[in-house]
């Protein structure tokens, strides 16, 4: 289950793309890959698709965590399902249908997750967060990799629990932008439980040290939330 426990999504967005395969492995130890899919549209950047999507799968055991922060994700949607997407993101902000996305994810095998910017508020989940099974609150603005973690956000995460037990649902809480040994005992005690982590994981030259390093801040964080 994806809210039971901290788990550590390392980004490939701040991988070497020039050695893809020894950078997955050398982050085997985490339980996601964060994929990042940006359109140049909704977010000022364009990164990549469905083709290395299918390379990252080849070569990783890992479920793969596909955020994607673009336009008319109805669109999109569908053809991240066919690469082999476990989980799939879109920003409340660029979907007109919302519970309708929620159910084709979740119809195709998925698990269907919805992503707010640092701008939107968590009551406007009110209609949809009993249709998900995660929820990504951006800690950042999206669309770069090694932005500072925007520190209002662990209010938000605790407004978030909130609003999941006013509706007696706990969907497993995703924090993205910014997170490092530094912080994520507090986003984890407010409520978060999925940690990504670009930076953080990708420019130490032990990425495994990295990991280990999040998740026991993480649980720290879980152990103080108890
Ligand atoms: O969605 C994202 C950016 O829009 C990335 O997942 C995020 O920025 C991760 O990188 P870092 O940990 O370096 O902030
Ligand atoms: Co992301």
């Amino acid at each position: 289950m994806l809210n039971e426990d901290v788990l550590i999504a390392p980004s490939v967005l701040s991988a070497d793309f020039t050695k893809l395969g020894a950078e997955l492995d050398a982050v085997r130890d985490a339980d996601l890959v964060h994929y990042d899919v940006m359109d140049g549209h909704f977010v000022p950047n364009l990164s990549y698709g469905t083709a290395i999507l299918k390379q990252v799968k080849a070569a990783t055991k890992l479920p793969l965590d596909v955020h994607l922060m673009v336009s008319n994700p109805e669109v999109q949607v569908p053809w991240f399902l066919e690469a082999g997407a476990d989980i799939i993101s879109f920003h409340l902000e660029a979907a007109t249908h919302a519970n309708r996305l929620c159910a084709q994810i979740r119809e195709a095998g998925a698990q269907a997750a919805v992503a707010l910017n640092p701008a939107t508020p968590v009551c406007l989940l009110d209609s949809v967060i009993e249709d998900v099974d995660l929820v990504l609150v951006m800690t950042v603005n999206p669309g770069f990799g090694g932005q500072s973690f925007i520190p209002n956000s662990v209010q938000k995460v605790r407004k978030l629990s909130e609003l999941c037990r006013e509706h007696g649902v706990s969907p497993a809480i995703e924090v993205d932008g910014g997170i490092g040994v530094g912080n994520a005992r507090d986003i984890v005690e407010a409520g978060a439980n999925v940690l990504v982590a670009g930076s953080s994981v990708f420019k130490p030259q032990d990425r495994a040290q990295a990991i280990a390093g999040l998740r026991a801040q993480g649980r720290l964080g879980l152990e103080a939330r108890r």
